[in-house]
């Protein structure tokens, strides 16, 4: 993705014709919305010609001698056509914000809707180059970078444009010898808004920065609060925070120091250059070459023209700050998904080999994880899997589901290559009972249902059951309506298993990948997490990384992996007779 930095210093119309794009469903509402704030821009632009009328045209009328009452009559006109023009004005304004809204929101829910579908097929190794909170953080700030620009900035460009360019049509028409001089002006005064702009934005972008830096030594602090203690270095952090502080005042002084010379310079420039057309048009009043309407009248637009252009170097920093972001939305969107459908559909048996599998991860290309794995299982046999940490028991497991592709060697399922395999058809033939169980927030309900969704009520409790979950769900009050997960009511660690077991059962897979738990669970709840893994075991190929000594002896083999390969296979009884590695695993971890 591109970085931060390069974020701001640019434009480009691709992304904002990408962004327009997820309008197009859309149009019906966005197309007469955008016509109608071309309208109301429009029509913003007949108040200054209005109060021109009023002011400069009524003083003229009176001065030529024109009754009061007619002056008077005249002015009431005015007054009530404005006020219908207004009204129009209004009423075409409260259409075009509803339309915007809704339209914008339609849109850039689609676009959510897009990217997360998007983000959810990418490759396992997508995830694991970007941190998940980074990542996510940063598609929900472009996403709102996209809102803001859709909902906020580009309707201001378009209204601010039409003001513009009528507002300086206006004062040409009004008197072109004033508005050359106030134009000549005007490209001084911007383009040293625009260099002092910069050095502004450069040095706040530093400040940012410094600051940033001194937050992190806070967040440091307090997430080792307890060594900084058990040290006594709370002075030596306070050093730390003061150093960092003082580093922050320091680029605050340089920022100021720019920031008032900006201010300085744009009073006295901007402020002079107001006077000193104002100076230009008193003397053409004077020598009858305006009148006092005309001068009024190109007072009013003047304001309409400055406020204008004052606010267009906002919108070109969001459109910049737009472009950025929706190159990195973009290039996610252009990821290659993981599935491309066209693998062979198939319905698993359970046969399950890996020949001569070598592997290494993406992100550490130089150590081999595995290297060169051999082994074959036939339906319905119970695997365990053993071997000491980093012997690559996980891995296994991850190349089975697909999350990787080995290096070398194949994978076949019944036989059939797994890379020519459809990865949706061997996933769903596939179910996994991790280590450690993650509840969605939800009921414990759907909790269950995701094993398989669409089950029915019936279905789920009967899962339930098997996975000796019932019970304890029937003993809270809410039952199976039991708000669980992220905020919900807590589980034990056994519950939890025998949840996560009762959505492998409710799946129904013919291959089953258990991860089984390292933390201890009391005794009952063993029984009953055993019990119930037998039961979906049963008529299933089942791999299972072992840390029990229960698991392995009911295992039909045992493999043993060490630094990457199958170092011994067979029976508990044929291991240990053995007294190779595997006696040595039994004698110090399995418990
Ligand atoms: N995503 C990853 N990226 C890079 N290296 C990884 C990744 N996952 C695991 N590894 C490395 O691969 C090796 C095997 O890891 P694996 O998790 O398969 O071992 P394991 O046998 O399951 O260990 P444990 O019993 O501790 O879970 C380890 O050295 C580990 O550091």
């Amino acid at each position: 993705m591109p970085s931060d930095e390069e974020k701001g210093s640019r434009f480009s119309l691709g992304g904002l014709r990408w962004v327009l794009s997820y309008q197009k469903p859309h149009r019906r509402i966005f197309l007469p919305s955008l016509l109608a704030l071309f309208v109301t821009a429009g029509l913003a632009l007949a108040f200054p010609w209005f109060m021109k009328e009023l002011f400069g045209g009524t003083v003229a009328k009176l001065r030529e001698g024109v009754p009061a009452a007619t002056v008077i009559a005249e002015a009431d006109r005015l007054i009530f056509t404005l006020l219908g023009v207004l009204a129009v004005q209004a009423m075409i304004g409260f259409f075009r914000v509803q339309g915007f809204i809704r339209s914008g929101e339609a849109a850039l829910n689609d676009l959510r809707r897009d990217l997360f579908r998007h983000l959810l097929r990418l490759p396992v190794p997508f995830f694991q180059e970007h941190r998940s909170g980074a990542l996510s953080n940063r598609v929900s700030a472009d996403l709102g970078t996209v809102r803001e620009t859709l909902m906020t900035t580009l309707p201001q460009a378009a209204r601010q444009s039409v003001t513009l360019v009528g507002s300086v049509v206006m004062i040409f028409v009004t008197s072109w010898k004033l508005s050359l001089a106030m134009l000549a002006s005007i490209p001084f005064v911007v383009l040293a808004v625009a260099i002092a702009g910069r050095k502004v934005r450069g040095h706040s972008k530093a400040a940012q920065d410094a600051l940033a830096e001194s937050g992190t030594v806070i967040e440091e602090s307090v997430q080792a609060i307890a060594d900084v203690k058990a040290f006594t270095n709370e002075e030596f952090e306070e050093q730390r925070y003061q150093s960092s502080l003082d580093r922050f005042y320091q680029v605050t002084l340089r920022g100021a120091m720019a920031r008032a010379s900006f201010l300085a310079f744009v009073i006295f420039v901007m402020f002079g250059a107001i006077a000193g057309v104002t100076w230009l048009g008193v003397r053409m009043m004077v020598e009858g070459d305006l009148t006092e309407k005309q001068f009024s009248g190109f007072i009013l637009y003047s304001v309409f023209v400055g406020a204008s252009l004052g606010a267009m170097p906002e919108i070109v920093s969001q459109m910049q700050a737009m472009t950025g972001a929706t190159d990195r939305l973009r290039e996610i969107m252009g990821l290659k998904p993981e599935r491309d459908g066209r693998g062979e559909p198939i319905s698993l048996r359970g046969a399950v080999s890996f020949e001569n599998v070598h592997f290494r991860y993406p992100s550490r290309p130089d150590q081999a994880v595995l290297a060169g794995v051999n082994f074959a299982v036939t339906p319905g046999q119970r695997i365990a899997l053993v071997g000491p940490s980093g012997a690559g028991k996980s891995t296994v497991f991850s190349l089975l589901l697909g999350y990787y592709r080995p290096e070398q060697g194949r994978i076949s399922f019944d036989g059939c290559d797994a890379s020519s395999l459809d990865l949706q058809a061997l996933r769903e033939g596939i179910a996994v009972v991790p280590q450690e169980v993650m509840l969605f927030g939800g009921t414990i309900l759907e909790n269950i249902e995701y094993g398989r969704p669409g089950a029915t009520r019936d279905e789920i409790v009967e899962a339930a059951k098997l996975a000796n979950a019932h019970e304890f769900i029937e003993t809270r009050p809410e039952g199976y309506e039991t708000v669980v997960g992220p905020r919900g009511v807590k589980l034990s660690g056994g519950q939890r298993q025998r949840i996560a077991i009762a959505r492998a059962i409710l799946a129904d897979p013919r291959i089953l990948l258990l991860d089984e738990a390292t933390s201890a669970l009391d005794a009952e709840s063993e029984r009953l997490v055993n019990e119930a893994l037998d039961r979906l075991m049963v008529g299933r190929t089942s791999l299972v990384i072992a840390h029990r000594l229960s698991t392995v002896r009911n295992a039909d083999c045992i493999l043993v992996l060490h630094q990457g390969r199958v170092v011994e296979q067979g029976t508990h009884e044929e291991l240990m007779s053995a007294g190779g590695t595997y006696q040595v695993l039994v004698q110090t971890q399995l418990g």
